[in-house]
């Protein structure tokens, strides 16, 4: 059996036709679309991703700001940043790029973006409302796993899906979405006892690890939906250079149903839904506004 591929990049296509369409029609009523990212530090990953950010929202014609700071710069310097952003009328959507460095207590940052701006869905009030399923902004990596997992048709009600990874950005979100969706989840980290015993029963399996091709096809269930948010740059062997994900494709795509490439993936899913959230904002304001 050879797993059906997923393709994220086809999908994120289609789907960012629709965003900039709106995006459109928002700027013919005075109400252009508009997302402001910080990123601090050099981070050769970040940075990377920063830049299909904003190369993103170019495309669907959403304006964005860029904000860089050097790893050294003072909280304070940041936090009135997010003050003035918080406080500007034509600015939507503000995302401040994870990680931070150690000064930094990454919770009072996030609280201090305000909850109507918070595309990143990080802020601790929308996690809440995410938990009582209600309207929230949803963070983008998992709410682009759902949009991949309903591209390909698989029952979410009464499916066993297991999640691995408990992060605040990929894990904990995934695993109420998939909540909400009603699927039976299992959540396991690196405390689990036997996680090969949990991904074998899977019929949905998401890997957020962060270790390169750390699960292989005898983990899964055979026909299951495997998921890969892993991104991970090889630095030795054959491949060094390359990204690979969580998942290694070639044994698991023997035996999954259908399969995420990385990249390809989920990552151009994850930017799609962040300009989503940047054009609903958007909409929300114009809304407010009268427009
Ligand atoms: N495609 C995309 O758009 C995105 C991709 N990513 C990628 O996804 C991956 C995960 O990101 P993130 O959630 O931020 O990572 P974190 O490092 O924050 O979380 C990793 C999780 O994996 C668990 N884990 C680690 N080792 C094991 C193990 N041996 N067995 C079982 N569980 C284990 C950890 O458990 P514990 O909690 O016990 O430490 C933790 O919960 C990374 O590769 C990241 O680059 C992230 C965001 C977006
Ligand atoms: N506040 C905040 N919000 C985030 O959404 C956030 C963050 N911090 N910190 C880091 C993670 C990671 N993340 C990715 C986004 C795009 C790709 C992406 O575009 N991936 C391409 C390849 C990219 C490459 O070439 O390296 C792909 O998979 O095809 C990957 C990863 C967002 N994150
Ligand atoms: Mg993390």
């Amino acid at each position: 059996m050879t797993a059906r591929i997923i393709d994220g990049k086809a999908l994120a296509e289609q789907v960012r036709g629709e965003i900039a369409t709106r995006a459109a029609a928002l700027a013919a009523r005075g109400e252009q679309p508009c997302l402001a990212v910080l990123l601090i530090g050099a981070d050769p990953a970040s940075a990377v991703y920063v830049r299909n950010k904003v190369a993103g929202c170019e495309k669907a014609g959403i304006r964005s700001l860029r904000f860089d700071y050097s790893a050294d710069v003072a909280p304070d310097v940041v936090m009135a940043k997010l003050a003035e952003l918080n406080a500007d009328p034509a600015v939507h959507g503000i995302l401040v790029q994870l990680p931070l460095p150690p000064q930094f207590d990454e919770a009072a940052v996030l609280e201090a973006i305000s909850v109507e701006k918070d595309v990143d869905g990080f802020h601790a009030e929308n996690v809440g409302r995410l938990s009582q399923n209600q309207e929230a902004f949803i963070p983008c990596t998992p709410h682009g796993v759902m949009k991949m997992l309903e591209s390909t048709g698989v029952p979410l009600a009464g499916a066993e899906a297991v999640v691995i990874g408990r992060s605040n950005i990929v894990g904990k979100p995934m695993a109420m979405l998939l909540t909400n969706a009603g699927a039976t989840v299992t959540v396991c980290h690196s405390k689990t006892r036997d996680l090969a015993f949990h991904t074998r029963r899977a019929d949905i399996l998401v890997a957020a690890v962060g270790k390169p091709r750390f699960v292989t096809g005898a983990m899964i269930k055979p026909g299951a939906v495997v998921i890969d948010v892993g991104i991970n740059r090889l630095t030795d062997g054959p491949d060094a250079g390359k990204l690979c994900g969580d998942v290694d494709f070639d044994s698991a795509a023997q035996v999954a149903g259908a399969i995420t490439p990385v990249p390809g993936g989920v990552g151009p899913m994850t930017i799609t839904m962040l300009l989503e959230n940047t054009v609903i904002s958007a909409e929300r304001a114009a809304r407010r506004s009268g427009r």
